[in-house]
C-alpha cells in the first residue's frame, strides 16, 4: 500500500461538513442506527482515516462520528452515540452499486463526488481483509491477529478470498470472505473491552468448540473521547465462517411452517448453552450472590421496567403486575442463603444467535450482549438464567411470528386452533431446551422458577423497548408475552 493510502485524513473537518446533509438522510434508514425517531441535530468527527485517498477511484474513508440527538420525552439524557462508517468515494457509481448509494456531494471537500456504503463494493471489502492479514497501524486504526502460545498467528488467512456483504439486516454489518471467514463490523461503538471479542477469545483458550475463535480484529486507539478516552474501541472481529449453516430462527420458522416438531433441536440447543456456560465459568470469575446482590438484581430489573414504561406507553398497563416477578426474586434473598451464582454469560441469547452446521452441531455467536445496555453492565457476571430466559423467549417469538403463515396454510382451522397449536409448539420447545440444559449441567433451570420468571420478564421488557425502537410492527410479540407473564405466575 502506498504512503498516500496509509495516512490519516488531513482535512477531516471539511470532509464531515460535506457529508453532513447526506448522512442526516441516510443514517436513520439503517437498521443498525439506534437513534430512529429522534432528529439528528449535529455530528462530531471522532476520527477519520483514509484507507484509500478520496481522490482515488474508488476512495475508502473510515469514519468514527458522534451523532447528536435530543432525548425523547421521558428518556434519560444519553451521551451522543459514536458510529463506525466505511464510506466509498467515486466519481460515478456503477449500476451494480446503486443500492449502496448514500448520495452525491454538492459542496465542500468532496464536492462532485458520489459517496456510498463501502461494504457493498468488493474492491473495498477485499482491501479490509488485506489489512487484517498483516498486523499494523493506520491513523487511529490498529489491525491485530490472534496469536498462539509461540507468538505466531493461530490461523492462516489466505489472500484474495472473494468478499460478499451479508444481506441480513442486523445490529451490525458483516462481510463473508470466500465462505471461510466472516468479518463483523460494529456500528455503534463504545470505548472499552467488547465482550464479542473478549468472550470468544476466552472460550478459545478453553478449547470450547461451540464458538468460532477470533482470527483477527480491528480496534481504534486514542479515539475514545470523554470518559473512556484512554480505552480502545473494538471496531471489527474476523472469525471462521460456519459454511452452509442455518440459524436457529430460520430453522424454527421452517419447521413451524411444516407443522413439525423442534424438540430434538431445542434439546441440543439446551446442551450447547450449558457447555458454553461451563466453559465461560472455567475461563472467567464466577461469584456467589449474597442477599444484597440478589436484591440489587431485582432492583435493577425494576428500574429497567420503569424506564421501559416511560419509553413505551403500550407497556404501562402491565407494569404493576410485572413488578411482582421482581418482588418474588427479592423475597428469595430475604429468605436467607440464595444459593445463586453469577458468571459471564452470552447476554443476548436467542435463536438467531445459534447456527446449525450441516453436521448438525450447534454453534453460538454474537457475544456482544444486548446492544442497548451500557458496556459495564453487559460485562458483569450474571445468573446463567439470563441466557436461558432469552432462549425461552425466542421459542415464543418464533411461534407467534409463524402464526400468520400457519393461518394461511390451514384456513379452515385458522385463528384459535393454529394459535393453540403454535403455543403448544413453543411450550414443548421450552421444556426440551431446559431438559437439554439439565443433561449437560445437572441442574434443570425449571427448578428455579422465580429466578427464571424474573429474567424472562426482564427480557420481554427489553424486547418491547427494542421493537418499539427498531421494528414497531413487532411490538405485539413481546407485549403478548408480558400479558401472559403479568397474568400467569407459572412458566
Ligand atoms: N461464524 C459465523 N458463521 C456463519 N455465519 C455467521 C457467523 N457469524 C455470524 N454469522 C451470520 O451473520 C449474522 C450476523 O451476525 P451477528 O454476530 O449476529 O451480528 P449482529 O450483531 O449484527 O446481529 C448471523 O445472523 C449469521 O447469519
Ligand atoms: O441484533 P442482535 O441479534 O444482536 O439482537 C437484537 O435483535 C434481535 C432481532 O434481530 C432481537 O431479538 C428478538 O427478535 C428475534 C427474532 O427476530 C427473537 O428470536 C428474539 O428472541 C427476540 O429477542 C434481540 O432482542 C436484539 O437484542
Amino acid at each position: 500500500m502506498s504512503e498516500a493510502a496509509t495516512r490519516p485524513s488531513a482535512n477531516a473537518g471539511a470532509l464531515l461538513a460535506s457529508l453532513d446533509p447526506l448522512l442526516r438522510g441516510w443514517l436513520p434508514r439503517q437498521r443498525w442506527f439506534a437513534g430512529k425517531g429522534r432528529p439528528i441535530t449535529g455530528f462530531d468527527l471522532v476520527a477519520a482515516t483514509e484507507l484509500l485517498p478520496p481522490g482515488a477511484e474508488p476512495g475508502l474513508l473510515h469514519l468514527l462520528i458522534r451523532v447528536h440527538q435530543p432525548s425523547t420525552a421521558g428518556d434519560r439524557e444519553l451521551p451522543a452515540d459514536c458510529y463506525q462508517l466505511l464510506i466509498g468515494v467515486r466519481t460515478e457509481l456503477p449500476p451494480r452499486l446503486a443500492p449502496a448509494l448514500i448520495g452525491h456531494v454538492t459542496g465542500g471537500a468532496l464536492a462532485g463526488r458520489t459517496v456510498y456504503e463501502a461494504l457493498h463494493d468488493p474492491r473495498l471489502a477485499a482491501l479490509l481483509l488485506e489489512r487484517l492479514r498483516v498486523p499494523g497501524r493506520l491513523g487511529v486504526l490498529r489491525f491485530a491477529r490472534a496469536e498462539g502460545p509461540s507468538g505466531g498467528p493461530t490461523v492462516d488467512i489466505p489472500s484474495g478470498l472473494a468478499p460478499r456483504a451479508l444481506g441480513a439486516e442486523q445490529s451490525n454489518s458483516s462481510l463473508v470472505y470466500g465462505d471461510s471467514f466472516i468479518l463483523k463490523l460494529f456500528r455503534r461503538v463504545v470505548p472499552g473491552v467488547n465482550p464479542d471479542l473478549e468472550l470468544p477469545l476466552a472460550l478459545a483458550r478453553q478449547d470450547c468448540r461451540r464458538v468460532p475463535p477470533p482470527a483477527a480484529w480491528i480496534t481504534a486507539e486514542g479515539a475514545g473521547g470523554g470518559d473512556g478516552a484512554g480505552e480502545p474501541l473494538v471496531l471489527g472481529v474476523l472469525q471462521p465462517y460456519v459454511a452452509g449453516a442455518t440459524d436457529g430462527w430460520e430453522l424454527a420458522l421452517q419447521v413451524l411452517a411444516k407443522g413439525a416438531d423442534f424438540s430434538e433441536e431445542a434439546r441440543a440447543l439446551g446442551r450447547a448453552t450449558a457447555e458454553v456456560h461451563a466453559a465461560l465459568a472455567a475461563a472467567l470469575p464466577t461469584v456467589t450472590l449474597g442477599r444484597a446482590q440478589v436484591e440489587l438484581l431485582a432492583c435493577r430489573m425494576t428500574e429497567r421496567l420503569e424506564a421501559a414504561a416511560r419509553a413505551v406507553p403500550a407497556l404501562r398497563p402491565y407494569a404493576p403486575a410485572l413488578r411482582t416477578a421482581y418482588e418474588a426474586l427479592a423475597d428469595l434473598a430475604s429468605e436467607g442463603g440464595t444459593g445463586l451464582t453469577a458468571q459471564r454469560v452470552h447476554g443476548d441469547l436467542h435463536l438467531g444467535q445459534c447456527l446449525r452446521a450441516p453436521s448438525g452441531e450447534w454453534t453460538l455467536i454474537d457475544f456482544e450482549g444486548e446492544p442497548a445496555r451500557p458496556l459495564a453492565e453487559r460485562r458483569m457476571p450474571q445468573p446463567p438464567a439470563r441466557d436461558i430466559a432469552g432462549m425461552l423467549r425466542s421459542f415464543d417469538y418464533a411461534s407467534r411470528s409463524a402464526q400468520p403463515t400457519l393461518d394461511a396454510l390451514d384456513a379452515p382451522r385458522a385463528g384459535a386452533a393454529t394459535s393453540a397449536w403454535s403455543s403448544q409448539w413453543a411450550d414443548t420447545c421450552r421444556a426440551a431446551y431446559c431438559a437439554g440444559y439439565a443433561d449437560a449441567d445437572g441442574h434443570d433451570p425449571r427448578m428455579s422458577p422465580v429466578l427464571l420468571r424474573a429474567h424472562e420478564t426482564d427480557k420481554a421488557v427489553y424486547e418491547a423497548v427494542y421493537e418499539a425502537r427498531h421494528r414497531p410492527d413487532w411490538l405485539p410479540v413481546p407485549l403478548a408475552a408480558l400479558d401472559r407473564l403479568a397474568t400467569d405466575a407459572s412458566l
